[in-house]
């Protein structure tokens, strides 16, 4: 039933309450509500969390919505990980309902001396509930009682007293409640910080240390020893965490050769995503690549570093993964006895076999469960999911809760490029993060209703990782956009989205399709090895690896860009200039931290116009001036709600602006 005092339409709410909001720990997340009642008295309402202690965390004040009528919002902050509840309790609030209504009548002569006893009499309440050792506030209540009884007083200055800020004050933190009425608990999980912030770089493993004998041109595979050195490199450029596709053997039935060829040559390596061979499947590791011990060194190597290691959770096999022997009943057999292999259309994967997770259900969990498992003991503490909406939801949800009910610590990466609803509801059952449409949105306004919706209508259900590019996805854009491309996309994704992502060779600018429209690289790495001189491009300066590090030294000395949900459009003139702000509330009582990003996302002409920002969003008044820093150039400019900006992409296609010295 309806509560005394209704509390409607709570959010973040998933699925009735059935799955927990995102929440992440020390990231503020909202929670708001309808809230209101019968006739004219006032009521006030508050979000109580508790935490996974069992622990109720002091009460916090819900605000009225400046827009929506009856509407209220709070921010909160989960301060531990794991399962939290939060529930909204409202109340009827009669010292407000009395304030409101004495502001109208002692002035206009109604109910003078009737409104003072009323007014009185609540003061008394307050003070019987105020803590004894507050002699401040028993100070601040006997002087308005004082003036509410005086009736030799003139009764503007008795009312003025019942007005004075610090009774205000001192009534909004001791507030009466009457009809109070508990709405929730709702559940929220806290998910440790990488989850939510957090700078990646993928390569494979293969590449990285291959050599070309120049004689024969053959080409020997990098491993794990040889790409551990080039972590020093990714390192240096600011990444945390370092994605490595499948490490498993190669499939070598069906194996597609150079630029998703079916006619492969004897020495051609195989898309590492076509897992399991006769050397084993996904709980092996390919020959080439070393052993178990030279992947701990290599996950050893990492965290000395600061990075940590993402694999691939592919759960697919190719026609000699030791699964099609061992339990033949995982996989769909056809009328003729073949087994069809896995598409997502349009992309045929001539290569693997898709599991049926139907034919047994049990043996499947059980044996991804170990195979998880098994990784883990590695260190492995973040899977990149491959396409997880062509397997069971129901699947996911119980596979990520039971590693999480163990190790509340790993994470998950959901690689769904698909509906919304499967990508939402992939992020409700528990994916940690998710890929997105980020590579497909490149114009202003896409941009601007992308970074919308993320932050403040799907931000309870999912968290993004902006990946600039893929092995699979080289958009258009950076096809066509020339080196300008890659500086404006990489500036969106950093400060855009807490977490952001890098395939290796973005840095140098790779841009080559396989065929006009197609978004595939010509030579892809899926398919061969590729060798990267990346110490010549260093000397002759043909790389962005100076401009993701400073990227990612931004992202790691603003905490505003390590957050999700405080993501603000600005408006500006010119139809490819993007505006948007990022804000963060200083954990120390210290100075807001802001940060202004303004690009030109036409990476091919020169654009200037006048930038006009909301400068309450930014926690300043209209009127104010201040000085803006660039964080790239390092010039300061002053600005103040109307600034012009030239953005010529050959140069600088981005400021990304810190505020300073409001004035
Ligand atoms: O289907 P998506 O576009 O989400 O891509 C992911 O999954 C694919 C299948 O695992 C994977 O495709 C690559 O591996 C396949 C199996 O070896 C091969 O047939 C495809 O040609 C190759 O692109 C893709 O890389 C991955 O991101």
């Amino acid at each position: 039933m309806v509560g005394r005092i209704p509390v409607m339409n709570v959010m973040p709410v998933v699925d009735l309450g059935r799955q927990p909001a995102k929440a992440t720990v020390d990231e503020p997340f909202p929670v708001s509500a309808t809230v209101f009642r019968e006739g004219h008295d006032k009521l006030g309402a508050e979000v109580v969390l508790t935490g996974p202690d069992g622990r109720r965390r002091p009460p916090v004040r819900m605000v009225k919505h400046p827009e929506v009528p009856d509407r209220y919002d709070a921010w909160v902050t989960p301060d531990a990980l794991g399962a939290w509840t939060f529930e909204v309790q409202a109340w009827s609030d009669p010292l407000a309902t009395w304030e409101h209504a004495a502001g109208l009548k002692i002035p206009a002569g109604v109910d003078v001396e009737l409104m003072f006893t009323e007014g009185r009499l609540l003061l008394e309440r307050v003070r019987e509930g105020l803590d004894k050792s507050d002699r401040h506030g028993h100070g601040i209540l006997e002087g308005a009682i004082d003036a509410a009884s005086d009736t030799q007083r003139p009764v503007g200055a008795r009312l003025a007293a019942l007005q004075a800020p610090e009774l205000v004050a001192l009534l909004e933190a001791n507030p009466l409640r009457e009809l109070v009425t508990v709405e929730g608990p709702y559940p929220a999980y806290a998910d440790r910080t990488r989850a939510l912030y957090g700078s990646w770089y993928e390569f494979f493993p293969r590449s990285e240390g291959a050599t070309r004998d120049p004689e024969t041109g053959r080409v020997t595979s990098g491993n794990f020893e040889t790409a551990a050195k080039r972590l020093d490199a990714v390192a240096a450029m600011g990444f945390d965490v370092i994605y490595l596709p499948p490490i498993h053997p190669i499939g070598e039935v069906n194996r597609k050769g150079p630029n998703n060829t079916l006619t492969p040559g004897p020495d051609d390596t195989g898309s590492p995503w076509a897992i399991g061979s006769k050397h084993g499947g996904h709980d092996a590791i390919h020959p080439d690549l070393g052993s178990f011990e030279d992947f701990d060194a290599f996950v050893a190597h990492a965290r000395d570093l600061g990075l940590e290691v993402a694999i691939d959770l592919a759960l697919q096999a190719a026609p000699d993964h030791p699964w099609v022997t061992s339990h033949p009943e995982w996989f769909t057999t056809r009328a003729d006895g073949t087994i069809a292999y896995a598409e997502n259309p349009p992309k045929k994967y001539q290569d693997i076999y898709p599991v049926n997770f139907d034919n047994d259900p049990i043996g499947i969990c059980r044996e991804v469960l170990r195979v998880v498992r098994l990784w883990m003991s590695h260190g492995v503490r973040i899977f990149r999911v491959d396409n997880p909406h062509t397997k069971p939801v129901a699947f996911w949800e119980w596979l990520l809760k039971e590693i999480r009910r163990t190790d509340p610590d790993v994470l998950f990466l959901s690689e769904a490029f698909t509906r919304p609803a499967m990508m939402h509801g992939l992020g409700a059952i528990g994916f940690h993060q998710s890929y997105t449409y980020f590579t497909w949105r490149n114009a202003k306004w896409e941009l601007e209703e992308y970074l919308r919706e993320l932050s403040t209508e799907s931000d309870h259900l999912m968290r993004p990782n902006f990946f600039v590019n893929t092995p699979d996805i080289l958009h258009a854009y950076l096809q066509y956009g020339g080196p300008a491309a890659f500086k404006i996309r990489a500036a969106i994704a950093a400060t855009g989205s807490p977490s952001w992502g890098v395939y290796a060779g973005f840095e140098l600018f790779e841009h080559v399709a396989v065929k006009p429209g197609s978004e595939e690289y010509l030579d892809s790495e899926k398919y061969q090895i590729r060798l990267r001189d990346w110490d010549a491009a260093e000397r002759e300066g043909r790389t962005l690896a100076p401009y993701l590090t400073r990227l990612n030294e931004i992202r790691r000395a603003h905490p505003s860009l390590q957050l999700l949900r405080n993501v603000h459009v600005h408006h500006s003139d010119d139809e490819n200039i993007l505006v948007f702000s990022k804000r963060a509330s200083s954990t120390t009582g210290g100075e807001d931290d802001i940060v202004l990003v303004v690009v030109n996302v036409d990476p091919h002409a020169t654009r200037e116009t006048m930038v006009h920002l909301d400068l309450p969003a930014l926690g300043l008044s209209w009127g104010d001036s201040f000085v803006v820093h660039d964080e790239i150039t390092h010039e300061d400019w002053s600005w103040g709600q109307h600034n012009y900006v030239r953005l010529d992409p050959s140069h600088e296609p981005a400021h990304i602006l810190t505020v300073r010295s409001p004035r």
